[in-house]
């Protein structure tokens, strides 16, 4: 199992580079295989979640070419099998995505229960209400979903919670129904908005994501089409925080700031200074920060996956803050952990209050799944002395080369895979 060694202390300070987003890409990939044309998809991040997938569809028999790390093309006029036994697939939560993409196109999917990080009870009734209004029959059976249909038919669904998973499964799917689907109090997300504009590159007929009510007209077949992911501004907003909590500066280069609204209005909050471009943004942190309060929403809220980001950069500002997590019930796994490290903080039900102190200390600490992960190699980078971040696994999931990101801004970080490569850092940074 390999781990991260952080010597921290050192300010991050210059540029990072930002990949595609992860949540974006998982579904573009998926819906990738709805025509039977090549598709060309650029701007990928090569992370774990991403590899898998593509086994995923390269398994069921579509033709899936690498082009480089980041470039990808598919074909999925070749798929025989609509049933997605791949051991792997159902560790992550975008397998579901492989059920909206072959229910629409073959009006039949079979797909493992999803899995993702631990972070809440995460149910899909919201996915099945949907693919049952489009007249699909949806069961679960033996650990797998399974759906079918004689014809997807246009519906009228309204949501019951805000879900950006069932929003982009359910449009998938109502793609290539007959006649006209229309969706209320969908998610809004920047990813939701992308792969209605990947499917409608394709040739679907998809209106108004990025609002609450997305309208979509099913047609027949799509088509051939080439596409670039939108960035990932959840790595940028850690980079972000990661700046913050060092006393760094540092620009994420190739974002989108819109997206990165609510991060910005956090930063400015604490005492950051935040200088916005065309497609970058700087973070200058001085002197001590302050705290602020922050409650996770769907977008244009402050995201869910950044919680543990700022969570950690707030136990390192003066005063109380208060953190409220509103989507996912089990995501404060990381502030157990903080403390090994001198962070304070109390859980009540979904909020957490931290308070915020001079100095956190390097510890031994483990990542409990892939955002609680980062957010404690950044509790690394700002703390004094040495800390080794165990099952580094979960922030592989979704962060692509980011031990050398970190490196090239100043950090003292490695990757190690065992207790002797421990001790070599140990000598190498004394
Ligand atoms: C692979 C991927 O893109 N994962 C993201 C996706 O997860 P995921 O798609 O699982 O998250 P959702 O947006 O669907 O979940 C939002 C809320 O709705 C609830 N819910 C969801 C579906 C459903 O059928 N019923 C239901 O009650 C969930 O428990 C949660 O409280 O969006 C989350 C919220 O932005 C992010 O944290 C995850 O990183
Ligand atoms: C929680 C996340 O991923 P998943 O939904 O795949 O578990 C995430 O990307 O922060």
């Amino acid at each position: 199992m390999e781990q991260y060694i952080i010597k921290g202390g050192n300010p991050l300070v210059g540029e990072v580079e930002i990949g595609g987003a992860k949540n974006a890409a998982l579904a573009i990939l998926a819906a990738a295989i709805m025509t039977d044309e090549p598709v060309l998809i650029e701007n990928l991040p090569d992370v774990n979640d991403i590899n898998v997938m593509l086994d995923a569809i390269a398994g069921i028999g579509a033709d899936v070419y690498r082009i480089d790390r980041h470039t990808v093309r598919i074909n999925g006029k070749g798929i025989h099998d609509f049933d997605i036994e791949y051991d792997y697939i159902k560790k992550i939560r975008a397998s579901y995505y492989l059920l909206g993409a072959l229910l629409g196109k073959y009006n039949k999917a079979e797909v493992a229960l999803p899995g993702g990080c631990n972070i809440g009870s995460r149910p899909i009734d919201q996915h099945l209400k949907g693919f049952r209004a489009l007249g699909a029959d949806v069961d679960i059976e033996h650990g797998k979903i399974i759906a079918e249909a004689d014809c997807l038919k246009g519906s009228h669904i309204y949501f019951d919670v805000v879900t950006v998973g069932a929003t982009i499964n359910v449009m998938m799917a109502a793609a290539m129904a007959d006649g006209l689907t229309i969706m209320e109090n969908v998610a809004k997300e920047p990813h939701v908005v992308d792969v209605a504009n990947f499917l409608n590159s394709m040739g679907a007929n998809i209106r108004g994501a990025g609002t609450d009510v997305i309208k979509i007209r099913g047609v027949q077949r799509l088509h051939r089409t080439e596409y670039s992911v939108i960035p990932d501004q959840i790595e940028a907003g850690t980079f972000m925080f990661a700046a913050a909590a060092t006393r760094g500066d540092v620009t994420v280069m190739n974002v989108i700031p819109k997206h990165l609204e609510a991060t910005i209005a956090k930063l400015n909050e604490i005492g950051c200074e935040v200088e916005e471009f065309d497609d970058a943004v700087r973070v200058v942190s001085k002197g001590r920060l302050r705290s602020t309060h922050v409650k996770t929403l769907p977008y244009p809220g402050f995201p869910t996956d950044m919680q543990p980001q700022i969570g950690v950069t707030l136990s390192l500002c003066q005063g109380t803050s208060i953190v409220t997590e509103s989507i996912f019930e089990n995501r404060f796994k990381y502030l157990d952990e903080l403390a090994r490290m001198g962070g304070v903080a109390k859980i009540e039900g979904n909020s957490a209050t931290i308070e915020g102190v001079s100095k956190l200390s390097g510890a031994r600490v483990s990542a409990p799944d892939l955002r609680a992960g980062a957010a404690l190699c950044i509790a690394g980078l700002a703390a004094e002395g040495i800390t080794i971040v165990d099952d580094i696994v979960y922030i592989q999931r979704g962060y692509e080369r980011f031990e050398e990101k970190l490196k090239s801004l100043g950090a003292v970080i490695e990757r190690v895979a065992s207790e002797k490569e421990i001790q070599k850092f140990k000598f190498k940074v004394s």
